[in-house]
């Protein structure tokens, strides 16, 4: 039995590790498939019972531990609806014909056939999701990236795929992050991606880097909870824990209390760590944000009764919670409404004539809007198998404005401490070469227009977008005292505020009704740029007060 556990469970492993599968050179595909389709047929053909015997077998040691690879013989035809989707178009249709031959085979062994249970989003129709075999040329490039770093393409992949120069930044990012050079082991950095997921209960993302965490080589043990982890891992978690819902409480004390005594955190390693959760707490909002779907093999992805299709009626559809804090009536502005607010604020240069009190009180007032303004009400039953990567789930966001004095906190002046003039430099010191790739991914999300609103073209929606990127680093606390926000009230209306203030502070919270009533004449691509900003905004937010802490630490 071990033999035969053995053999599959290393065949298993390399399946997992697509990498020769996903080659960009057609011959090393062919041959890489040809070898899948071998083993296929071995087990099919091979053992009396293969995947009854393997069902007895509940948990392995080494690779799997507590992915359910007591459900292997799942994992095959898994592996296959993986392949289906993958942007190669001569090994999808292999693929499809060797799913079918599964079926017909497979019956009789009792083998089972997982159903995709979701589109790629809860929120968008799929029939306006980028397709897997897209024409255009830069975005199949960028698919057949994703795939072949992530051993898939994953659905936040193909949500991004509406904007593939972003895409493009991101997707160097995140390989360089996860898997480039830098202080930290590989483990380390999967490990670290689930406890910054954990912390808005981001069961996605944990999946997925319980799965790279092990395929890195992590020891399986520590999947059961942060009490079997190293020490070192585990002082991490209380800067992890405040970055991600109040980044201003961050004070050069965490660093020093990291960086000395036994298992201590080296200043490189640090700043690696810091970027890889605040990477994955911007991440889990725009996983939320889009309301992206779980993975076809990953739990709630799929279902083996005949009847369910892909529909976009699932889980996150239904919470519509009827205590919504977003109101029916509330405002949704419009497009035109909007480009008559831009046009006007453009023409009245109102800006050069307020006095520096004046923008801090302009400042001031939308902080103190913003701690009116309640997110969604829609509070999710954290789930027990992400509870184990968390402590304290109820440490969340407070306004900061509430933020109330013991430590009367000064809001954070971006002129004194900016990503451009100093965090950039601070994270390419420690960490070489991060600190380009950010700055391109932010100056990309930043400037990102197609000159289009809704329908209308030819449309300079700056202040629009502005108002969005400002908004959002106002509720972290931090001030650009060259920008007028007075603006951001004229731009975003109520229900978008609570929209913006869910995605980023509450993320888990969000539901459909309440990505439905906003931004109603926008594109879904649209939505999807409003996203992006909102995701790298909060991450340079985060990282602002993270390094500058580094900093002073230093100094
Ligand atoms: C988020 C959207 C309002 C962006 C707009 N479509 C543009 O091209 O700038």
């Amino acid at each position: 039995m071990e033999g035969l556990m053995d053999g599959v469970y290393r065949d298993e492993a390399s399946l997992r590790f697509l990498h020769p599968v996903a080659n960009r050179d057609r011959n090393v595909r062919k041959h890489a498939f040809d070898a899948i389709v071998k083993t296929v047929e071995t087990w099919l053909t091979g053992y009396a019972t293969p995947f009854n015997s393997l069902e007895s077998i509940s948990s392995v040691n080494g690779i799997g531990g507590n992915i359910a690879i007591g459900k292997l013989q799942e994992r095959v035809p898994d592996f296959l609806r993986l392949l289906v989707e993958c942007p190669f178009k001569d090994l999808r249709d292999k693929t499809k014909c060797l799913l079918d031959d599964l079926k017909k085979k497979g019956k009789s062994k009792g083998l089972k056939i997982p159903k995709r249970l979701n589109n790629v989003s809860f929120f968008i129709p799929e029939n306006k999701i980028i397709s897997v075999d897209t024409k255009d040329e830069q975005t199949q490039m960028l698919f057949i990236d994703a795939f072949i770093q992530n051993n898939r393409l994953d659905h936040i992949t193909q949500v991004m795929g509406y904007h593939p120069h972003y895409l493009d930044c991101f997707l160097r990012t995140q390989q360089y992050l996860l898997r480039g050079d830098g202080p930290l082991p590989y483990h380390y950095r999967h490990y670290i991606a689930i406890m910054a997921a954990g912390r808005h209960q981001c069961s996605y993302l944990v999946n997925l880097h319980t799965q790279e965490f092990i395929l890195a080589g992590g020891d399986p043990s520590w999947l059961s909870g942060l009490h079997t982890i190293p020490q070192k891992l585990r002082d991490l978690y209380e800067i992890n824990k405040i970055l991600a819902h109040r980044p201003w409480l961050i004070s050069k004390d965490h660093i020093a209390k990291l960086t000395k005594g036994k298992d201590n955190w080296s200043v490189s390693e640090l700043v690696h760590a810091l970027i890889l959760l605040s990477h994955f707490h911007a991440l889990s909002s725009f996983v939320y944000g889009c309301g992206i779907t779980p993975e076809v093999d990953h739990e709630g992805g799929y279902t083996y009764s005949g009847k369910s299709s892909p529909s976009n009626s699932n889980s996150a559809s239904k919470h519509s919670s009827p205590s919504s804090s977003f109101s029916e009536s509330g405002g949704d502005l419009g497009i035109d409404v909007l480009m008559e607010r831009m046009k006007k604020l453009t023409e009245s240069d109102e800006i050069n004539d307020m006095t520096s009190e004046e923008l801090l009180q302009q400042f001031e007032n939308v902080e103190n809007q913003s701690a009116e303004i309640t997110a969604s009400a829609n509070i999710p039953t954290p789930r027990k198998d992400v509870l184990k990567f968390v402590v304290e789930p109820d440490f969340v966001y407070q306004d900061f404005a509430k933020r109330g004095t013991p430590c009367d906190i000064p809001s954070f002046r971006a002129q004194e401490y900016s990503w451009e003039d100093h965090g950039f430099s601070m994270a390419n010191r420690y960490y070489s070469e991060i600190g380009t790739l950010l700055d391109d991914k932010f100056t990309c999300a930043y400037n990102l227009t197609y000159y289009t609103l809704g329908d209308k073209m030819n449309v300079d929606t700056t202040m629009f977008r502005r108002a969005v990127w400002n908004y959002i680093h106002c509720m972290y606390g931090i001030r650009h005292d060259d920008y007028n926000y007075a603006e951001v009230n004229q731009m975003l209306e109520r229900n978008l505020k609570a929209y913006i203030k869910t995605v980023t502070c509450y993320p888990e919270r969000l539901t459909k009704k309440e990505y439905d009533s906003v931004m109603r004449e926008f594109k879904h691509s649209e939505k999807v740029h409003v996203n992006l900003m909102l995701l790298e905004a909060r991450l340079q937010g985060e990282l602002l007060y993270s390094l500058r802490a580094v900093m002073q630490h230093m100094t």
